[in-house]
Order: structure tokens, then C-alpha cells, then sequence
């Protein structure tokens, strides 16, 4: 299995989730903040799921016709085989597919997820431990605690240094001395940086 972690852009994508239970809970609470159309097919569904606004949810058992135009599926049922059948059905149609009960028939998996402002770290271990994913994403997310501030002060300046300083090289060391500053929580000021910019131009 060859996952390789793109950052995709879901918005407005056509989700189908099969399934109503806790994972399937699980997985459409990670996808929400990225506001794709979320579709749910289950005869039964949680009733954290119900109260979620702006999902559509069909009470009934799926029917292959409901992967008509989904940009993506997740096959969350209890039912091993009926999952292995969605599974196959979106292989054929080129539709990328998360089966949640078979780490080997997933054309995406879902990583775990420590975000912070628009910092995002996802961490796979590959389908082979979900509960260490679990584990290393609660340490990092005490690691990027501080990534709003930081993150902040350096897009703040961005655009100016961008424009501003005409070398590559010498941008990258601009960023790098702001990276400096912001770690050491020392204020950034528009002197400051105007003054970085005069001393890296040419
Ligand atoms: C392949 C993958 C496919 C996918 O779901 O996308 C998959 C598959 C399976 N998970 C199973 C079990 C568990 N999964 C979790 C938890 C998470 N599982 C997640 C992702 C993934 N799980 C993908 C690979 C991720 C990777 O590469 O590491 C996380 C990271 C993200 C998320 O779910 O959003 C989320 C943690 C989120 C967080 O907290 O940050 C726990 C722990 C818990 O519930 O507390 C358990 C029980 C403990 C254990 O088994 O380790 C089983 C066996 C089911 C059974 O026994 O019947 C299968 C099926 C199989 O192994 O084939
Ligand atoms: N990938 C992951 O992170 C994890 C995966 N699992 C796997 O996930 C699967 C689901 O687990 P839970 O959500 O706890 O089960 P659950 O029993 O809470 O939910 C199963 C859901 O499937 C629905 N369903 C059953 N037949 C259906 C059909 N024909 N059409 C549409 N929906 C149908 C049911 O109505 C129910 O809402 C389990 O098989 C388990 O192996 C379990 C833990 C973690």
C-alpha cells in the first residue's frame, strides 16, 4: 500500500457515508470542518449524527445507486461483505473509497489529526496501529499549542517580504530570522522587519 498524505481540497465534494454508527460519527466529525456535502445512507443512525446540521440523511439501506456522482465514499456498516461489495463497486467506478473495517481495501485512509489554527499535522501509521496514531496525535497536539501566535506573526509579514526582497535565498532567511523571533516570543514589529528587508535586499 503506497498512502501518500495529499492535502486534498474536500469542499462541496459529494460524500456518501455508509453507515450510521460510532465510526462512521467519528469519521464525519474529521471531515466537517472541511465542509464537503455529506450524504449518510443507514436504516439506523447515531443520534449525535441526527443532530449534526447540513448533512443529508437517508433512512434506508444503501442501494448501489446512491454512488451516483460522490466524489468519495466511506464504507462504515457492520456488514463485512456489503462493505467489500461498496468497495469493489467504487474501485470500478474510479471513486476513491475508505472501507473502515478492511485496512487492505481502502483507496484513502484517515490519518489522525492534531490542527491548530490552520496548522494541520495527520498522522498514519499505515492502517497497522490506529491506537499509536491516536497516542502520537494527543503529544503533538500540546506541540502546536503555540502555532496560532507564531503562525500569525510569520503570515502577517509574508506577502511583504515576498514582494519586497527580490532573492530566493535571501527571503528564506528573512522568514527564517522572523521564525527565530516568533519562537523566542519576542515581538515582531514593522521596524523590525523593515529593517530585515533593507538589510537583505540588493
Ligand atoms: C486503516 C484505517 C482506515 C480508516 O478508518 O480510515 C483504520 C482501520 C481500522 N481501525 C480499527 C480500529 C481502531 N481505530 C481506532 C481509531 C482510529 N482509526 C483511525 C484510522 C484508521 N483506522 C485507518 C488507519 C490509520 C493509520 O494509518 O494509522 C484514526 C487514526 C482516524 C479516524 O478514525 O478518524 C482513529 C484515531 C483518531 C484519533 O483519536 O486521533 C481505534 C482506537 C479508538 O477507537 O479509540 C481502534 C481500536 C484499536 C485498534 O484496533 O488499534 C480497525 C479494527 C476494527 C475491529 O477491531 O473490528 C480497523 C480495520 C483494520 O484494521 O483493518
Ligand atoms: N476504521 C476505524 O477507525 C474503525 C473501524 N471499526 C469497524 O467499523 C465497523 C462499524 O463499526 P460501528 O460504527 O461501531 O458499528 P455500528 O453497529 O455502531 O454501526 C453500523 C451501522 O451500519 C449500518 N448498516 C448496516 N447495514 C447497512 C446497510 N445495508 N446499508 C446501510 N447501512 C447499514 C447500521 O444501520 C449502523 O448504523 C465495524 O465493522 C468495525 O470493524 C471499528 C473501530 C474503528
Amino acid at each position: 500500500m503506497g498512502y501518500f498524505p495529499f492535502f486534498v481540497d474536500v469542499e462541496n465534494q459529494n460524500c456518501l457515508v455508509v453507515g450510521g454508527g460510532v465510526v462512521a460519527l467519528r469519521k464525519i466529525e474529521k471531515l466537517l470542518p472541511f465542509n464537503p456535502n455529506i450524504t449518510v445512507v443507514s436504516p439506523k443512525v447515531h443520534k449525535e449524527i441526527l443532530s449534526i446540521k447540513n448533512i443529508n440523511i437517508i433512512k434506508r439501506k444503501f442501494d448501489f445507486n446512491d454512488l451516483k456522482e460522490k466524489s468519495f465514499v466511506i464504507t462504515a456498516t457492520d456488514d463485512k461483505v456489503l462493505n467489500k461489495e461498496i468497495y469493489n463497486s467504487c474501485k470500478e467506478n474510479n471513486i476513491p473509497v475508505n472501507t473502515v473495517d478492511d485496512k487492505d481495501n481502502c483507496s484513502f485512509i484517515f490519518p489522525a489529526l492534531a490542527r491548530n489554527n490552520g496548522v494541520t499535522v495527520a498522522i498514519s501509521t499505515s492502517g497497522k496501529s490506529p491506537i499509536y496514531a491516536k497516542y502520537l496525535r494527543k503529544k503533538i497536539e500540546s506541540l502546536i499549542q503555540d502555532s496560532e501566535s507564531i503562525v500569525d506573526n510569520l503570515s502577517k509579514y509574508r506577502e511583504k517580504i515576498k514582494n519586497e526582497i527580490s532573492l530566493e535565498e535571501n527571503r528564506k532567511v528573512a522568514f527564517e530570522k522572523l521564525l527565530e523571533y516568533s519562537l523566542s516570543n519576542e515581538s515582531i514589529t514593522d521596524d523590525l522587519v523593515d529593517k530585515i528587508i533593507k538589510d537583505l535586499s540588493v
